[in-house]
């Protein structure tokens, strides 16, 4: 994962910060509990952090014994020869004495000892770098297969509260944000405070008077900080908000490309997102105002600061209070210290982030499944008996609505039966009760003598096929597509369910046959083509129970035979309900209810409710052979 480049005082997105609270912090603690199988070469990995900050820190002490040995040689304790390998025991003494005035070594003797720190450096950082990332990319990959098995195996209750574009966020940002904590943000962390600590620690060892000095500089940086960073992060909220709407216009406008495009909306759609883009700019600029005064204020504070602590420290030395290296060496700390705080801002802006996306992917994880993935299934084949016993529903997002009231519905294995009623009547919402997509306000549903309530989903919808009104097909091979119905099953098996379901003619016209990619980036199938590629896909998965939401718009008379025989031989032997809009196609089930008010208000084979004089169905079917018969006049 790369790092993050942010500008000095560029704020972190201001919507996805929390205030740091410790509630937040407990929470932030518990999605890391993924690193936990990984905590031994985190350890390492702390131990390698450790030790390149402790080389990091030692090099403006060297650099101020070189710059010492070449200012001043005359003053260095006198060694036999410029050889440093022979010398160890004198070196160890000297180093000893590091913080003494007198300059200790000889260049060579420090130009030696700094390249052994540099080459030490290299590779405690190497190391720090590579079991990080180890420790947050193993451990991220097992936060993100839960939080997919999570996903996916929630309720659909769960997907009509939550917005696919949310969702996806929380797998890729929101996970990104917290593997950046575990892989840079905890050791930059880390290695601010250390070297703010022990740069503080170190200066004052050198010159007590001095550091007071320098950090007399603190406070006017600490003010600015709190004034300015309210402003700034007040506009940042605003740009932010206003590019999010922004967005919005692009997504929503390219979704829907055929609306504007059929209302001839292009120009209007320009203009809103021009002023809208206009808008960003305005703020983004204000925000610049406050970012930019803020930038010059800490430059002009800490460069003034570094001149203010080489005028004082300058006079010390002087005054032979101080060494001369030994300023040099105070300038270069006080330079890393600078550094880190105003690294620490940033972090405390990461932190932030990092509570808001664990947060938001604990609220996932604390869901509850609707399916154990990791429990074996083995599958059981029911009959296919199915009765509704007294149901009575309500959507838990409208709870002000009964859909239905009170449905009594007994289907025998084998039985065909149709749903008819007005649109909005609960015919789809029946048919999703016996999936178990959502649970029962009343009543019960009893396949085979198991009420549903109580059943494993996975075994309930295992035995179920549903052949829908608009068919969804994933992006790859019609072949894939098919055998989605039977993963594993074999080329003869999926042939065979083509063939049986009208569709191996059409697929072996293409020039790659099974192998065309269909879906959103591949070709094209007719409404008529992407139903047979659906039955073929019930027909591989061999249900005891069938569903056929019958799709609204009439197909050409021809591709609705083929489609109307490849649904007569999936029929075949199992229980099936049809949802039906045309009513003309049921003429053969051996019962039809008809929907009304959340109550079946008729039922009955055709010709018996054709009878029924003022009768609903007997309506309905007046209705639309009426129109049947304008459309031939
Ligand atoms: N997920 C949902 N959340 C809330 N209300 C819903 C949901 N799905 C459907 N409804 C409402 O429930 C009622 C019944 O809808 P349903 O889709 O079952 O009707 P239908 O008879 O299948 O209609 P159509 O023939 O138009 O497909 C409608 O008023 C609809 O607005």
């Amino acid at each position: 994962m790369a790092k993050r480049t942010r500008s000095f005082g560029e704020e972190a997105s201001e919507k996805d910060k929390k205030k740091i609270s410790k509630e937040g912090f407990k929470k932030a603690l518990k999605v890391f509990r993924f690193t936990l199988p990984y905590k031994w070469t985190f350890v390492i990995g702390f131990i390698f952090l450790i030790l390149s900050q402790l080389t990091s820190m030692s090099i403006p002490l060297l650099m101020g014994q070189m710059v010492g040995a070449i200012v001043s040689p005359e003053k260095r304790t006198t060694l036999p020869d410029a050889n440093p390998m022979g010398n160890m025991n004198v070196m160890g003494d000297k180093l000893q004495n590091i913080f003494h005035s007198a300059p200790n070594f000889t260049l060579n003797e420090v130009t030696f000892l700094f390249v052994v720190l540099l080459i030490l450096q290299a590779a405690f950082s190497f190391l720090r770098v590579y079991t990080f990332t180890r420790v947050s990319e193993q451990s991220m990959r097992d936060l993100r297969k839960e939080l997919y098995t999570k996903i996916i195996t929630l309720p659909i209750t769960f997907f009509e509260k939550s917005r696919v574009g949310e969702l996806m966020s929380r797998i890729t940002s929101d996970v990104s944000q917290l593997q950046d904590v575990l892989s840079i943000t905890l050791a930059e962390l880390f290695r601010q405070v250390f070297t703010l600590v022990g740069g503080v620690l170190l200066i004052t060892l050198i010159s007590g008077k001095l550091t007071l000095f320098m950090l007399s500089t603190f406070p006017f940086l600490v003010v600015a900080a709190i004034i300015f960073g309210r402003f700034i992060r007040k506009n940042s909220k605003k740009v932010q908000d206003e590019l999010a709407k922004t967005n919005i216009i692009v997504e929503e406008t390219l979704q829907s490309v055929n609306v504007v495009k059929a209302f001839t909306n292009e120009r209007l759609e320009v203009s809103r997102y021009t002023s809208s883009i206009q808008r960003v700019v305005d703020y983004a600029l204000k925000a610049a105002t406050f970012r930019g005064g803020f930038i010059s204020f800490i430059i002009f504070v800490l460069f003034g600061g570094v001149v203010g602590v080489v005028w004082y420290g300058g006079n010390l030395v002087l005054t032979g209070e101080l060494d001369f290296k030994d300023l040099f060496t105070f300038i270069i700390y006080t330079g890393f210290i600078g550094g880190s705080v105003g690294g620490l801002g940033d972090m405390y802006a990461q932190i932030q982030k990092t509570i808001g996306a664990s947060e938001r992917v604990l609220e996932i994880l604390e869901e509850k499944s609707e399916v154990n993935v990791s429990r074996p299934f083995e599958f059981k084949k029911t009959q296919g008996n199915i009765s509704f016993e007294n149901v009575g529903f309500v959507y838990p997002s409208r709870p002000d609505m009964t859909v239905l009231k009170d449905i009594s519905i007994q289907v025998k294995a084998g039985e065909k039966v149709a749903l008819v009623g007005q649109s909005g009547a609960g015919k789809s919402t029946l048919v999703q009760l016996l999936m178990k997509l959502y649970p029962l306000t009343k009543g019960k549903i009893v396949i085979d003598g198991v009420n549903i309530a109580t059943q494993d989903v996975t075994e309930l919808r295992s035995n179920i096929a549903v052949v829908p009104q608009e068919v969804m097909l994933f992006g790859g091979t019609i072949y894939e597509n098919i055998a989605y119905g039977k993963p594993g099953a074999t080329e003869t098996e999926v042939y065979e369910a083509a063939r049986k379901a009208n569709a191996f003619d059409f697929i072996s016209s293409f020039p790659e046959k099974f192998q065309t990619i269909v879906g959103e980036r591949g070709v094209k199938l007719s409404g008529g083509q992407r139903q047979r590629v659906a039955i073929a896909r019930a027909i591989l998965k061999d249900p005891s129970i069938l569903i056929l939401d019958e799709a609204t718009s009439a197909l050409d008379s021809e591709s609705e035979k083929l489609v109307q025989d490849a649904l007569d031989e999936l029929m075949k032997n199992r229980t099936t309900i049809i949802i039906a809009h045309r009513l003309a196609t049921i003429r053969n089930v051996d019962t039809i209810y008809v929907l009304k008010d959340g109550e079946i208000a008729e039922s009955g084979s055709h010709e018996d409710l054709i009878l029924k004089e003022e009768g609903i169905y007997a309506n309905m079917v007046k209705l639309q052979f009426d129109n049947v018969n304008l459309l031939v006049e």
